[in-house]
């Protein structure tokens, strides 16, 4: 069963520069993606690259100087503003990059049993602190009592006893201990192993691919390639898009090779391939044409080249 799917989604900004003068700078274009009920999908890209605008549009969150075009469908029905405040926290859940994100006035054990819809909220929030390592005491602590990786820890035990049909983590894991890290990956496999869809937003390509399905790669407001994560091993030749290569052989456990140039500004995008400026197979069509994503091997790519 299709929990997400996301057609043509574009989200922009209006900003005011001077004066009154307003400008609209488009962080996310063309972007397609789903997810099914029972996986993982990683989702891996640079940073600005619109990872958490594109989390922050399906939980209907973003600012009021946003302006978002396309189709966000939950469980097949697209979802408007009122849809989304009635889902939010319930059908889906949200671990935030920020920990700001957790209710200041409220001590955090009572945030985490808030959240439980199925079974005792005691109960389920006592073995969410056993399980994130947060001793009984931090239950009648606030958020700003709390270090940032025992915040971080609330926020997974918040998404984790919800219940929801759906867990969008962004950036759940940085600066937390490796085996709290463990915890929290093996906890979303499980989640998608008990039929929930998750949507896991992450640097760390290398250790998402244990519990990941699929792995979108995102480029400078879009994807580029959707692939399995078994595609990601070896020298990287059963990815399809050069920059999904380029980000392989990038990490250090690989060829450590970096990317030359730099990602594009959302205001200065090229006209055809986004990757094109960077890209050693590029030809005069790349920096002409922006090509539409397209089915190759099982995966999909957005490429004209790539076989
Ligand atoms: N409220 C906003 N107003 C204007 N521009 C914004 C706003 N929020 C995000 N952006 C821009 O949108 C682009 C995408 O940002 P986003 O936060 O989604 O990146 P990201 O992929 O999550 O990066 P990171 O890996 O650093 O978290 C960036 O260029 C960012 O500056
Ligand atoms: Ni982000």
């Amino acid at each position: 069963m299709q929990i997400l799917e996301v057609n043509d989604l574009s989200v922009s900004f209006t900003q005011y520069t001077s004066g009154l003068r307003q400008r609209t700078i488009k962080v996310i274009h063309g972007l397609h993606l789903s997810i099914q009920a029972g996986e993982v999908l990683a989702v891996v890209g640079s940073s600005g690259s619109g990872k958490s605008v594109l989390a922050h549009a399906i939980m209907g969150i973003l600012p009021r100087n946003a302006n978002i075009n396309g189709t966000i469908l939950y469980k097949g029905e697209a979802i408007d503003p009122a849809r989304q405040a009635a889902i939010r926290g319930k059908e889906i859940a949200f671990i935030p990059q920020s920990v700001n994100y957790l209710d200041p006035l409220m001590q955090v054990g009572a945030q985490v049993r808030f959240s439980v819809q199925k079974g005792d909220p005691a109960i389920e929030q006592k073995k969410a602190f056993e399980r994130y390592q947060l001793s009984p005491s931090v239950d009648k602590l606030y958020p700003f009592q709390l270090s940032g990786g025992m915040a971080r820890r609330v926020l997974v035990s918040t998404a984790t006893v919800s219940g929801a049909r759906l867990v969008i983590a962004d950036e759940p894991t940085p600066g937390l201990h490796p085996a709290v890290v463990q915890e929290t990956l093996k906890q979303f496999r499980e989640l998608a192993d008990q039929g929930c869809a998750v949507l896991f937003i992450t640097h760390d390509i290398e250790s998402a691919l244990p519990i990941a399905d699929k792995v979108a790669v995102f480029y400078a407001g879009t994807t580029v390639e959707i692939a399995s994560a078994s595609d990601f091993s070896g020298e990287g030749h059963l990815l399809r898009h050069p920059y999904s290569k380029a980000l392989w052989r990038a990490l250090p456990q690989n060829e450590f090779l970096p990317i030359p140039g730099f990602q594009p500004h959302p205001d200065a995008l090229p006209e055809g391939c986004l990757f094109a400026p960077r890209c050693g197979m590029a030809t005069s069509e790349c920096s002409r044409v922006r090509p539409e994503m397209r089915e190759l091997r099982g995966g999909i790519a957005r490429c004209t080249h790539a076989s």
